[in-house]
């Protein structure tokens, strides 16, 4: 039973998938204190959470069997993601799925602005009758700043031009082409300062984001511009916009996100030209249902199939990629947990090649995973996909990968060499068609095993009857041989000697083996995810 704590306001409805599944105990606990919620964590699987709860570094260190942390939304700048990260645990959310919702909102936001539908509305239900105080100015026509033309930018956008506005826009990531599609104009943030009658920001907060409309920014735009801001407190400066309001190079600004929230800034919240609303752009019912909806059903994916779609510390891999990748990715750990038990020692350096087919995909999932399995055999569960990476950077180990569109006799090869000092390891693997999972080179050897379970790496020198006489210590053990690979680099040199057994070598027969005359390295390899063979009684 996996258990899952809400702690915002999230929809019931939504979260009908976790009620109703049977692994999954749902618990709501929303206005708990940071102390409270440090507490309890201990005893979850999974936490959802919409922009309140503060998902810190110190409440994650008390996360002990903590597995997701899921933001029903967009933005994670509530969640500590380098800290959820160094722990293991996955951040997910749940992108558009609120997107309309907030682009209606910007939309509501520039039309009661355009109309100061809330001041004439409390002037109204106040026994006023005033029409002349609160003359309009028409979206028609006027021109249009949106900086962010992601998601929701490109919802404004589209409404925007209906309302028969022109529209410039402002992303890194907008081409000419795109923007000629969507019939808008691809802008630079001073062409916007210069032409636009509203600008709305629709970016995410970052360190780039930060203050980008501030009183330099502010000092360019047409004097009496509009702003809105339904994306993140902080992209627009709090002080510098009081600042225009009051001058009147601002004339009027729509606020849904604020620096600190609650809002506090008095000055911005009582001006007499803003309007603001506590963070709700996002606060649709159609939209709170779809967030806790897609949330809810990646939770069950993530701890029934480990399928994951919306991570935010993992990399994003497309359902073709994923495809393609699948059955490289069991042989990707396999080649982790043999090379280092090959090495016997923590590397200091790593190199992953990969080579034909494989190279010409995005591979950092079967990076990862590599990883993962040469850590594991120090470090064991604390490690998994989400901070593979970042515990390596840990402990200070380089890592290179090279990708060579070159086939090296397969389709698809991969191979890992780990270093440790003048020491190293070598496995090579690949995918035979029909055939599946094939360990192709260890160390200098070219060798052609099926990864097992309990497997035998010997080198010796090559002279007559050493397999005679590795085969009679392990038949006097009872133990059987599936498979035996040999090789050598010339006759009468150096020489190898792969086995899978069908169960483990003990203490008893390894010391046997290494005491074996002609024997230089007797090395005993175990994998936790080989395939161990079955006896029919
Ligand atoms: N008020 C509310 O309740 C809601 C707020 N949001 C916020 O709205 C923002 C946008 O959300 P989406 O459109 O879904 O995200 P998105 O990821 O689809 O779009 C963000 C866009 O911002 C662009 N961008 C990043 N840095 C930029 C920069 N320096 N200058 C210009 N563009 C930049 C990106 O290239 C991207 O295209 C996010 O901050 C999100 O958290 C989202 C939903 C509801
Ligand atoms: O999705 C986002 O980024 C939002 O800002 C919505 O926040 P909320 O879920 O309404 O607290």
């Amino acid at each position: 039973m996996y258990n899952v704590l809400v702690t915002d306001s999230i929809s019931d409805t939504g979260l009908k998938a976790l009620y109703d599944h049977p692994n999954f105990n749902v618990e709501k606990k929303s206005g708990l204190s940071p102390e409270e919620l440090k507490v309890i964590i201990k005893d979850y699987d999974a936490l959802i959470v919409r922009s309140q709860t503060q998902v810190t570094e110190d409440l994650l260190v008390s996360a002990e069997k903590l597995r997701v942390v899921a933001r029903a939304g967009v933005g994670v700048d509530n969640i500590d993601v380098a800290a959820a990260t160094k722990k293991g645990i996955l951040v997910i959310n749940a992108p558009g799925a609120n997107t309309i919702a907030a682009a209606e909102h910007t939309m509501a936001m520039m039309l009661s602005l355009a109309r100061r539908i809330p001041h004439a509305h409390m002037s109204t239900s106040a026994g006023n009758w005033d029409r002349n105080a609160f003359k309009g100015v028409e979206l028609y026509e006027k021109t249009l700043g949106i900086v962010g033309m992601g998601k929701i930018g490109a919802e404004v956008s589209k409404r925007a031009k209906k309302f028969g506005m022109k529209i410039l826009g402002f992303d890194p990531y907008l081409t000419e082409e795109r923007a000629n599609q969507m019939g808008i104009t691809k802008a630079t943030l001073d062409e916007i300062a210069e032409s636009a009658d509203f600008i709305t920001v629709h970016t995410p907060l970052t360190k780039d984001t930060k203050g980008l409309i501030n009183d330099d920014y502010l000092a360019k735009t047409k004097k009496g511009v509009r702003l809105i801001n339904c994306a993140r407190g902080g992209i627009i400066d709090e002080a510098a916009l009081v600042r225009g309001l009051n001058s009147g190079q601002v004339a009027g600004a729509a606020i849904d996100v604020f620096e600190t929230e609650p809002a506090s800034n008095q000055e911005l919240l009582s001006h007499p030209n803003a309007i603001v609303t506590p963070h709700l752009g996002a606060s649709t019912v159609e939209a709170q249902e779809k967030v806790a909806q897609e949330v809810s059903e990646e939770i069950i994916d993530i701890f029934e199939t480990e399928s994951i779609r919306h991570a935010i510390n993992m990399p994003q891999v497309s359902g073709e990629t994923q495809k393609k990748l699948q059955p490289f990715i069991d042989l990707s750990e396999q080649i982790g947990i043999l090379s280092i038990q090959l090495l016997k020692y923590a590397p200091d350096k790593i190199e992953i090649n990969y080579y034909g087919d494989l190279a010409k995909e995005d591979n950092d999932l079967l990076t990862r995973t590599i990883i993962k399995g040469i850590l594991s055999h120090h470090l064991s569960d604390s490690v998994n996909m989400v901070n593979a990476l970042h515990l390596l950077n840990d402990q200070g180990v380089s890592f290179n990968v090279i990708k060579s569109p070159a086939s090296k006799g397969f389709a698809s090869y991969m191979e890992l060499t780990l270093y440790n000092g003048n020491d190293k390891a070598i496995v090579g693997g690949t995918i035979l068609n029909g055939y599946g999972a094939r360990i192709v080179k260890m160390n200098e050897y070219r060798v052609d095993v099926r990864p097992e379970r309990y497997m035998l790496y010997i080198e010796h020198h090559d002279v007559p009857g050493m397999i005679g006489s590795v085969g009679s210590i392990l038949g006097n053990h009872h133990i059987n041989i599936g498979t035996m690979q040999v090789g050598r680099a010339e006759a009468g040199g150096d020489a190898i000697m792969v086995l899978t057994l069908d169960k483990k070598v003990d203490e008893e027969v390894a010391k046997e083996l290494v005491e074996m005359d002609g024997l230089k390295a007797v090395q005993f390899l175990e994998l936790p995810n080989g395939n161990v063979p079955v006896y029919n009684s």
